[in-house]
């Protein structure tokens, strides 16, 4: 264990002794033992013994000590003022921090000043603004077994939940099958696993802190306790107890590290269902996180599935590295969004490209109508603009961690509102009008911050200068006091000169002794009897009257009431705006929801994409993808110029054998038909001159081996996996695209793998695949099976160059081009020649040597003739043996070039030793 965590050894051995401050260190450190306990101390927050030594060392701050009679402790300490940058080192470096703050004026009460924990800041529970890296979604996840057994069965259910704790959002569901769940922490990325005695541990990357937390909140009773107090009837609510013990633990959490008073919700012995039933009972209901509203449970099969695998080639959130520019994802060029609340909306809908056609066409209905109005989607742009993350805002709002600004900005953006309905009053489609409906302009809400708020409040919410003049009579009688009062002081002046006839008499303040009148020495003869000397200086002395005092203390008195008074009434403002969250994250809702669609329409008539036609498919038919014109909507955007290609696939025609040399745009044009069914299933328009699609159910990618090392395992191993993967799950509802399969190993079984995934997709699978190869081969297959076809791209040589013209074609490709392209490359011209000499003598040999029947798929192919011919002289024999054997139409260039340059050495070893001979 970490020695950093946990009640300090030593201060343990003598808990009893420590001072009182260094025993709430000792006690709060024990009680947030899995996190780094900052501990505020006056101005500054402090750790100690060897949790000052690390954070001196992470941090690079000073180490220094502190003394008490049981010894001396090292101590760092970190100024409050900038706390967020040093506790985001802190998680950085995988801590997670528990800020325990003094919740008591000192001297407040008797003995040390009282401390709590008021936050538990982890990875995935984030809700600084200075911490949340961007404007997306930050998951915190939690995973839970049906009965929770150690030994439950393999097939028992598995559910996920996942909470952001910034903006409310929470979702849950299930499965039985732990690929699914894995699919779907894939999908949505959490930074953070709560995990019970039960979760597997192997679910989440590396990226995934994994916390784990107390086995009785995942407890089925006491997780249903937790959250029927958010939800009324969770049993309805929720499909399996699973789902329920995922949900109720994660509100565990959620209510753990929102620490401070509802710090004994670590008390797990609270909140059982009999507790929630019962109304009286205030410890879990107080706990209550209010901003929690919503629970949506969905099925994982209501949505496309894309598996870790296909979100990374599909580049739909990371960019790969061939493009090398960051917005170069399908999220980058379709994000046009104007506000943090259409970006988040637009990403979950990436995340989750819908299935069925009434879902997918109420949004094309909506983004073909803000298409055909410019004005309409440029002003709802516009305006979408102004609005503030309201998720985020009202989160803030109902922990207390709102100050007066955040309220202004609440108000700013709900003064957009009607605005923005008003866009949409004359709206055709069903999706627009029902967002006019939903667009409430919370107009009570407005009213009451335009009321209390001043325009522009400062940051600080215990300094007055918040509330509005008549919005309480309180409030304006002291602020009347103490605004009188300063006028009688202004006055004052003016009088004393006339009583005392000093023209020279002055009326100051200063901090230390507060308001006085200054008489210079030489006039100092001329000072009443009623006046009291206060401080000498070198040429003049200070003096107050009782009268002065008096005011004095009436203005400080009035001042200091009113900012007490003002900080009571904005707690309460911001309490009863905290008690509209629903309504405001609803509204919150709508605006996401028409910021994220006048953004696909922006996308839409900048770059010519066309409405797709959404086609229904009946369980167990088939896919058609029918596109005319189609180009890969983030290629098209780093080049120049771009060749549009189309594709036709159907139950009929479903398996296309690509082939065609390097770089004349395989792979980009299989992403292509990808992204573009994709980006359909989203509801977004589509880079194409026209497009009828079947909404898939699963996308499968293979590509490139190089691209998908992953730890531990050869490429090779990577690749069969992922294989496997797709044999195993796709059926009729999924494309699959295979990008260049079988490279990792020998030509031979290479070709033999592929040859046998092929056939299997075709005959047993019936996916819709896309299968680019450079095993020729395979192309004759394709001829051979009924529902399999052949597409390819050519290139032309101009004067010894290869011209790439990326268009795609009906048929095989005619040639590799490889060593044209080595030539490209600037691989040494004795090299590309001999590289064709033997292209020519190969090609004959291949042209003899065919596929392995289908009767016997599976069949290594023949092994090498190692017998003469016709040997040149100077070739040694075993050389020229291993040349003749090189099967070079089944060889990628790569290849190729490797084979060539291990026989030029085998060559110049050769020479050496027969020269050596001589
Ligand atoms: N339709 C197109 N129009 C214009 N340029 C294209 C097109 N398709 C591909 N390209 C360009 O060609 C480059 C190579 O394309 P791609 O990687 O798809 O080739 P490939 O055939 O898969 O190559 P390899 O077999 O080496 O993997 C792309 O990076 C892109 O710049």
């Amino acid at each position: 264990m970490d020695p950093a965590l946990g009640p300090p050894d030593a201060m343990a051995e003598k808990r009893d002794e420590l001072t009182p401050m260094m025993r709430q260190y000792h006690d709060l450190c024990a009680r947030y033992d899995d996190a780094l306990v900052l501990f505020q101390v006056g101005d500054f927050y402090e750790t100690f013994c060897d949790a000052a030594e690390r954070t001196a060392r992470l941090l690079e701050v000073t180490l220094t000590s502190r003394e008490d009679s049981t010894g001396e402790y090292p101590m760092t300490g970190v100024p409050i003022d900038n706390a967020e940058s040093y506790i985001e080192e802190l998680l950085e470096a995988g801590y997670r921090v528990a800020v325990a703050d003094q919740v008591e004026e000192p001297g407040e009460s008797p003995g040390v000043v009282e401390r709590a924990v008021t936050r538990v800041i982890t990875p995935g529970t984030l809700t600084e603004d200075e911490l949340l890296a961007s404007d997306d979604n930050n998951f915190v996840a939690a995973v839970a077994r049906a009965s929770g057994e150690e030994d439950a069965g393999a097939d028992d259910e598995l559910a996920i939940a996942l909470l952001d704790v910034s903006t409310g959002d929470f979702l849950a569901t299930s499965s039985t099958s732990s690929e699914a769940i894995s699919d779907e922490v894939s999908r949505f990325d959490p930074s953070e696993a709560v995990v019970g005695p039960d979760a597997p541990a192997d679910l989440f990357p590396e990226t995934c802190m994994v916390t784990p937390f107390e086995a009785d909140v995942f407890d089925r009773k006491h997780a249903g306790g937790t959250v029927s107090r958010y939800f009324r009837n969770p049993d309805a609510l929720l499909a399996s107890d699973a789902e329920i013990r995922a949900c109720g633990a994660l509100l565990s959490y959620a209510e753990y590290v929102r620490g401070g008073e509802h710090e004994g919700e670590r008390d797990v012995t609270a909140g059982t269902e009999e507790d929630a039933d019962d109304a009286e009972s205030d410890d879990p209901e107080d706990a209550r996180l209010e901003y929690i509203t919503h629970l949506t449970r969905y099925d994982p099969r209501e949505y496309l599935l894309l598996d870790a695998v296909a979100l990374r080639s599909l580049e739909l959130f990371e960019p790969r590295a061939v493009h090398g520019r960051e917005d170069a994802t399908l999220v980058g060029v379709l994000d046009e969004t104007a506000c943090a609340l259409g970006g988040r909306k637009l990403r979950d809908w990436i995340r989750r490209p819908l299935l069925q056609p009434d879902g997918i066409e109420a949004r094309l209905d909506a983004v073909e109508e803000l298409t055909g109005s410019v004005q309409c989607r440029e002003q709802l742009h516009e305006l979408l603009r102004d609005v503030y993350d309201l998720e985020r805002l009202i989160g803030r709002i109902s922990r207390e961690r709102a100050n007066a600004r955040d309220l202004r900005s609440l108000r700013d953006t709900l003064a957009v509102v009607p605005d923005v309905r008003e866009q949409l009053a004359d709206a055709d489609c069903d999706r627009l009008q029902q967002l006019h409906a939903d667009l409430d302009p919370l107009a009570d809400v407005r009213e009451l911050i335009d009321d209390a708020i001043v325009r522009d409040p400062p940051i600080e919410i215990t300094e007055g200068g918040i509330i509005a003049e008549e919005y309480d009579s309180d409030l304006d009688d002291l602020r009347g006091t103490a605004r009188d009062g300063k006028q009688w002081i202004d006055d004052l002046e003016e009088h004393e000169r006339e009583r005392t006839g000093v023209d020279s008499l002055k009326v100051g303040y200063n901090s230390v002794h507060g308001y006085y009148i200054e008489v210079t020495n030489p006039n100092l003869e001329a000072v009443p009897e009623d006046y009291q000397r206060r401080q000498t200086l070198k040429n003049s002395e200070r003096f107050v009257t009782p009268e002065l005092k008096e005011r004095e203390d009436e203005i400080v008195g009035a001042e200091e009431r009113a900012d007490e008074l003002e900080y009571e009434l904005f707690c309460e403002v911001r309490s009863d705006v905290a008690d509209e969250v629903e309504r405001v994250q609803n509204l919150a809702d709508a605006l996401a929801t028409l910021d994220a669609l006048v953004s696909l329409s922006t996308v839409a008539a900048q770059y010519d994409y066309c409405r797709p036609e959404i086609l229904e498919r009946e369980s167990g038919e088939g896919v058609e993808i029918d596109v005319e014109g189609g180009r890969h909507p983030v290629v098209e955007r780093t080049q120049e110029s771009f060749v549009p290609n189309g594709a036709r696939l159907s139950p009929e025609q479903r398996l296309a054998v690509i082939t065609g040399p390097n770089m004349s745009g395989k792979s980009t044009y299989m992403r292509q038909v990808a992204q573009i069914v994709l980006l359909a299933q989203v509801g977004s328009f589509v880079p194409a001159r026209s497009a009828r699609i079947t909404p898939v159910e699963r996308i499968f990618t293979r590509v490139g081996a190089s691209d998908d090392i992953a730890g531990g395992r050869s490429t090779f191993m990577v690749e069969m996996d992922e294989l496997a993967t797709i044999l195993r799950e796709a059926d009729e509802g999924s494309l699959v695209l295979l990008d260049e399969v079988g490279r990792g190993t020998s030509t031979a079984d290479g070709l033999a793998i592929a040859q046998a995934i092929t056939e299997h997709l075709h005959d047993e699978v019936g996916a819709t695949t896309l299968f680019a190869t450079h095993h020729h081969p395979l192309t004759e297959l394709a001829e051979d099976l009924e529902a399999a076809f052949t597409l390819h791209f050519e290139v032309e040589q101009d004067d010894g160059e290869v011209v790439f013209h990326h268009e795609i074609a009906p048929g095989a490709a005619t040639g590799s081009y490889g060593v044209e392209v080595a030539t490209a490359a600037g691989v040494p011209e004795p090299v590309v020649e001999r590289s064709r000499e033997l292209v020519a003598e190969n090609d004959d040999d291949a042209s003899e040597e065919g596929l392995e029947p289908r009767n016997r798929a599976g069949g290594s192919r023949s092994a090498a003739t190692t017998d003469g011919g016709n040997q040149p002289e100077s070739v040694p024999a075993d050389v020229a043996a291993e040349l003749r054997s090189l099967q070079m139409a089944h060889l990628t260039p790569v290849e190729a070039l490797t084979e060539l340059d291990r026989l030029q050495r085998l060559l110049e070893e050769r020479s050496r030793e027969e020269s050596e001979k001589a």
